[in-house]
């Protein structure tokens, strides 16, 4: 039986680094082997990108659609043979590679110059009976990378992301690349961890389970997401680790300390899953330059509580109150990705923990990758075709890197004044090598070995105070992108702000007053939890919460991150006065240590000295330039990446309207005007054309995201009459030429549609904003009882 093929999600096994401003996220799926007491399966890979449900009910007639097996088409899946390096290595290795490129030495000799970036946090957010597990690396000056596995429970999620001693999982593979990459390192760094358990909607430290329940905190922009009071620092694993090129002590650290908080975590079993754990735990390792830090870069791995029925789990009381709360989590997670991947454009990420410490995964700035798993047996087919359902509609995320995607203007008019200062800087060095002789007196009060010393203190001296202009001025031009950014942000709040409220027909300037009077009694609100995460049961909560418009969650939402947003300016500005003021006094200081010089230079070599510093900052003005020029050129690029990805989107809106369109005409044995059949073959030579041009004519046929070619249709199999010698092995019968109308508009099934042009980018109901669209046609059974429109 031909299987129906939902997705057109698929594209190329192994994925090119991600370099656009806009990306889809990654979406892989893997398949557990079947287990001895599993006799039947429901489900197997086709190929690398493909996956197939089987349909046991495909003989019953009364359920035409559900007999047909279902096809779906991922960027890759794993069969059931896969192994632990395969997976690794298709999925993050390259994405782990990419975001740690800037730790290798002498990769970015700017940021090392800066000194204060912590270099990367390991996390893993993990639980048995969990249904998700999420790595997660972030880079100052990058963008964030992000791994989590997906699925039920026991479909092997943890084999994924951690593994065992004889075959570890991404996590430990991740963390023995990023000791490689600092290993080589000369600097020093120490190494934090931390361990935390998100049970029934609370944290606990696990490596400090005394400690209470814990606070989740975030930024103004909901995106630094912090646990208040997390042991983490005290943790510390020192330097040491690393320092001692122990590969092996450091891996080994990192689990001896993930086995003591996972004996601290809540594990029971389930019906499903021997080693079940009820809650999600996030472990992060942290690497950091030893010099303090102020920021911080994640390399986060995460493992998800799962989600699952209680009939299969046979969870009862206080266990399917915590399963209550693990699907909440999911449920949330659920409605985030389908706002996602219907872009909607209000995505309500603060219905719980997991969606709040994920935000940064689905939608900020990150490069992530979703391993779907599924469990061949057919006990679990339910929740293998709703884990390949969810993560089909992931295929329509797209995430967006925002690194460097404030306005480049700005920042390029930025680069060019550090670089004037810069070559200003070198103009005042050479004038003082040309600048008087020194003074005989200086020279010989000073013998030679004193006056060499001198020179190397007092040039070390101004290198160490040009290391620290240029950190602070990289640190000012930062801070002025973060307030840019800032300030853009504020302008979208007041763009959602207005937009609803012109919906609900208020004219936004009169009603900022009764607006944010309503936003602050929504934060009063929310601050009345009670303490198992749900809120109070007062008539007022429920009127809010229940009643609420989505419009009216946005607004609220909106003024919120507003009100967010002013705090977070005013904190940045204050902090921009402080840099400066600092700047300046470093400058000074620099202008004196280089008055000093030309009195102590008496030979060549000492002048020498100063030729090579210029040269130093030269290069330095030089490196900048080119930067600046890169980002021009990135940006450039992103631009015109946007503009293809948002002409796709129309372009398969387009292919949508069209395909509804013709249904409807079919139906309506529509009588097609001749230069509307024209416009038809047009389309068809374009699109030939194009997919001609794209894929070779060896993949024209199974191009799955095209409208269909109309004469295509015709001599599509699925078209031809029984009888006429070609037997038609999908049971699906072609139009007679009465039934099609004269002019031939061809009869086009619910399922042809589905296989040739992928899934519709929404459906209705999805949330994206259409025309509304009429109903769709009904199915009625010809004589050979296949469906047809
Ligand atoms: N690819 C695989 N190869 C071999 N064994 C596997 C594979 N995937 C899973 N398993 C085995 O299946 C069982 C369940 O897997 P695992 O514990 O990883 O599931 P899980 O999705 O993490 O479950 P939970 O959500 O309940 O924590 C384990 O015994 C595991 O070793």
């Amino acid at each position: 039986m031909t299987p129906e093929t939902p997705s057109s999600s698929g594209s190329d096994t192994s994925r090119p680094p991600i370099r656009n401003a806009e990306e889809r996220l990654m979406v892989a799926v893997r398949i557990r082997p079947l287990k001895a007491d599993e006799a039947t399966r429901s489900l197997h890979a086709v190929d690398k990108k493909n996956i197939v449900i089987l349909e046991d009910d495909r003989n019953d007639v009364l359920r035409q659609k559900r007999g047909v097996d279902k096809q779906y088409s991922f960027d890759v899946v794993f069969g059931e043979d896969s192994t632990q390096e395969e997976v690794y290595a298709v999925t993050t290795r390259d994405l782990i590679k990419d975001v740690l490129n800037g730790l290798r030495p002498g990769s970015n000799y700017l940021e090392d110059l800066l000194g204060d970036v912590p270099l990367a946090t390991v996390r893993l957010f993990e639980g048995c009976g969990c249904n998700m597990m999420v790595l997660h690396l972030t880079m100052p000056f990058r963008y964030n990378a992000t791994v989590f596995a997906y699925g039920p429970t026991g479909a092997g999620k943890t084999h994924t992301m951690v593994g065992d001693r004889s075959q570890p999982g991404i996590m430990i593979r991740a963390l023995n690349d990023l000791f490689e990459t600092v290993k080589n390192n000369e600097e020093e760094y120490s190494v934090t961890m931390s361990y935390l358990e998100i049970y029934n909607e609370q944290i606990r430290d696990l490596l400090n389970p005394s400690s209470g329940y814990l606070e989740l905190r975030e930024d103004s922009r909901g995106r630094n997401i912090q646990v208040a009071g997390l042991s983490g620092d005290i943790n510390d694993l020192h330097g040491r680790v690393i320092n001692e090129r122990s590969e092996f002590l450091f891996l080994e650290i990192v689990m001896q300390l993930l086995q003591k908080g996972n004996k601290a975590r809540t594990i029971e079993p389930t019906a499903m899953n021997n080693t079940s754990s009820r809650s999600h735990a996030l472990l992060s390792v942290t690497v950091r330059h030893s010099i303090p830090v102020d920021k911080k870069d994640h390399l986060r791995m995460r493992i998800l509580a799962g989600s699952e029925r209680a009939n299969k789990t046979k969870n009862r009381g206080k266990r399917l109150q915590e399963g209550a709360h693990i699907n909440r989590s999911l449920l949330a997670l659920g409605n985030c990705i389908n706002a996602l991947s219907g872009g909607a454009r209000y995505v309500n990420y603060r219905d719980s923990k997991l969606t709040r410490l994920l935000k940064e995964a689905l939608s900020g700035n990150c490069r992530t990758v979703m391993i779907a798993h599924v469990s061949p047996s057919s006990t679990q087919k339910d929740e293998s075709r709703n884990t390949l359902i969810y993560a089909d509609r992931a295929n329509n995320i797209t995430n967006k890197i925002e690194r460097n995607v404030f306005d480049v203007s700005y920042q390029v008019t930025q680069y060019q004044t550090v670089i004037t200062e810069l070559r200003d800087e070198i103009s005042r060095l050479q004038t003082k090598m040309k600048e008087e002789r020194p003074r005989s007196a200086d020279v010989n009060r000073l013998n030679a070995e004193e006056r060499s010393s001198e020179v190397r203190n007092l040039r070390e001296q101004i290198v160490e105070t040009f290391k620290t202009q240029m950190k602070l001025r990289r640190k000012l031009m930062e801070i002025d992108s973060h307030l840019l950014g800032l300030g853009m942000e504020a302008e979208r709040q007041h763009v959602i702000i207005s937009h609803w409220e012109s919906r609900s027909n208020k004219l936004y300037k009169n009603s900022i007053n009764e607006s944010r009077a309503r936003t602050q009694q929504s934060i009063r609100r929310r601050k009345i939890v009670t303490a198992d995460g749900f809120r109070s049961a007062g008539n007022e909560q429920d009127e809010t919460s229940d009643g609420e418009s989505e419009g009216e969650a946005a607004v609220q939402q909106a003024w919120t991150e507003l009100a967010d947003i002013e705090r977070e300016q005013e904190r940045w500005s204050e902090l921009r006065t402080h840099i400066e003021q600092k700047l300046e006094i470093c400058r000074q200081r620099g202008v004196t240590l280089e008055d000093k010089l030309p009195s102590l230079l008496s030979s060549d070599d000492e002048r020498e000295i100063l030729a090579l510093m210029c040269k130093v900052h030269e290069l330095e003005a030089d490196k900048m330039a080119l930067q600046s020029e890169r980002l021009v050129r990135q940006h450039e690029l992103r631009r015109r990446d946007l503009i293809i990805l948002r002409y796709d989107r129309q372009r398969q809106l387009c292919e949508e309207i069209i395909t509804r369109q013709r249904q409807i005409l079919e139906e309506a044995r529509f009588k097609l005007p001749s230069d509307l059949q024209e416009l038809y073959q047009m389309y068809q030579q374009e699109i030939h054309a194009a997919t001609y041009t794209d894929l070779g004519l060896s993949q024209l046929s199974s191009t799955p995201d095209k409208l269909p070619p109309i004469s295509k249709i015709y001599s599509d199999p699925i078209f031809r009459r029984n009888g006429t010698g070609d037997s038609d092995a999908s049971g699906l019968s072609p139009p007679s030429s009465a039934e099609s109308g004269e002019d031939g508009l061809p009869i086009i099934n619910d399922s042809s549609v589905d296989r040739v042009m992928g899934q519709p980018v929404s459906r209705p109901g999805m949330g994206m904003k259409l025309p509304p669209l009429p109903p769709s046609p009904p199915v009625r059974l010809n004589e050979s009882g296949s469906n047809r429109l």
